[in-house]
């Protein structure tokens, strides 16, 4: 199983976080979050990353020039897209004509009908369900993940949501064919934007030891 960590900041602590088994960062470029990467984040510091991490750039409902000149701004050193809004099959699929690789996340409740999910199939890369909130993102809150028997399709999808440290044994146990990764956030922070690396190299040590 694999594991993306969201919403780094600090340049130190995205160095800090790079020397551990995760396989995706994401960063949060939408302004209303507290995790926003405002002017602490440069181009150099993202191309420093190591290239087995894939870079992910987080946009809530952007317009696409935007998104488009923020990535320009970092010299395309970002892997995937995850639009994280209510963007449509035809936004994303734009950008992935482009060439960017596109994660679409989804806002999951009791009502979410995954027949939705076929107009975005080739529209990008992954899928990424997370549960429902008013800010999008980031609520630190779970949804029931037995929703997740309901999907059937074959593009591989993240898990997020609230998830903390002491999940990790309930992770592990989910046994969906397409789960690729573990989308790991505010459950892992000191403070919004810095994540704590004694936590998160603990639940990778454990997550990867029977993957
Ligand atoms: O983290 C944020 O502030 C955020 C804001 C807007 C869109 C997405 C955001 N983060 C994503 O939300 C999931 C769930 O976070 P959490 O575990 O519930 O805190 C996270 O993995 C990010 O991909």
């Amino acid at each position: 199983m694999q594991i993306k960590v969201c919403g780094l900041r600090s340049p130190e602590n995205i160095e800090q976080i790079s020397t551990l088994d995760v396989d995706f960062m994401g960063f949060i470029f939408f302004k209303r979050s507290k995790r926003f990467v405002s002017n602490s984040l440069n181009k150099n510091i993202i191309n420093e990353i190591p290239s087995h991490i894939k870079k992910v750039a987080v946009f809530v409902n952007e317009r696409s020039e935007d998104v488009l000149w923020t990535l320009k701004d970092y010299e395309y050193g970002f892997d995937y897209i995850q639009c994280h809004g209510d963007e449509t099959p035809d936004y994303c699929k734009d950008l992935r004509d482009l060439g960017f690789g596109v994660i679409k996340a989804f806002q999951m409740d009791e009502e979410f009908n995954f027949d939705q999910l076929d107009s975005y199939k080739d529209a990008v890369d992954y899928y990424l369900f997370d549960t429902s909130s008013k800010h999008y993102g980031g609520s630190g809150q779970k949804f029931d993940w037995s929703l997740l028997k309901k999907y059937k399709g074959n593009k591989p999808f993240f898990l997020s949501g609230g998830i903390k440290p002491e999940d990790v044994n309930q992770v592990q146990n989910i046994s969906h064919p397409q789960l690729l990764a573990i989308d790991i956030n505010s459950g892992f922070e000191n403070e919004p934007g810095l994540k704590n690396s004694k936590l998160i190299e603990t639940f990778s040590e454990k997550l990867k030891q029977h993957s």
